[in-house]
């Protein structure tokens, strides 16, 4: 099982950072919410806190734990930890991904994402979340 973190990012307008995954990488071409495999003994808010300054050149604050859900892909399985975060300060510089959108909770379902996410992307939906 691997275990990988994603960051639910919003910003001051209220809206949530979404990024396509790009060709050559798994799930290539579905959008994701950005994190990344957590390290030996890595907490996930420090794995976020990395991996978006790696990814997005980022500052994010991760504040509160939003869900966990593990999924088969057939060759292997993930386990998904969702945290939401505030953008705290940088302008996006990708280097993982081909591209990024930032979107209102009610847009996200006109975005093909990883199968893995759709239980996040369900509830976000949800307005009485
Ligand atoms: N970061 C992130 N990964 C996700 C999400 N949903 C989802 O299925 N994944 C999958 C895709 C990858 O199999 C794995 C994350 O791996 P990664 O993208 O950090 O690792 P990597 O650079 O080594 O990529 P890869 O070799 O697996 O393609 O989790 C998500 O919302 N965010």
């Amino acid at each position: 099982m691997i275990e990988v973190a994603a960051a639910i990012i919003h910003n001051a307008e209220g809206q949530i950072l979404i990024a396509r995954r790009r060709e050559g990488k798994s799930q290539a071409g579905l959008w994701e919410f950005p994190g990344g495999k957590l390290e030996d003994g890595e907490e996930v808010p420090d794995c976020l806190r990395r991996e978006l300054m790696e990814e997005m050149s980022i500052v994010i604050h991760p504040y509160a734990a939003f869900g966990v859900n593990e999924h088969d892909y057939g060759g292997f399985k993930i386990r998904l930890i969702a945290w939401k975060a505030e953008l705290l300060e940088g302008q996006i510089r990708l280097s993982d991904h081909d591209a990024f959108r930032w979107v209102a909770a009610n847009e996200l379902d006109a975005f093909a994402f990883a199968p893995a996410d759709l239980p996040f992307v369900h509830r976000l939906l949800d307005p009485l979340q």
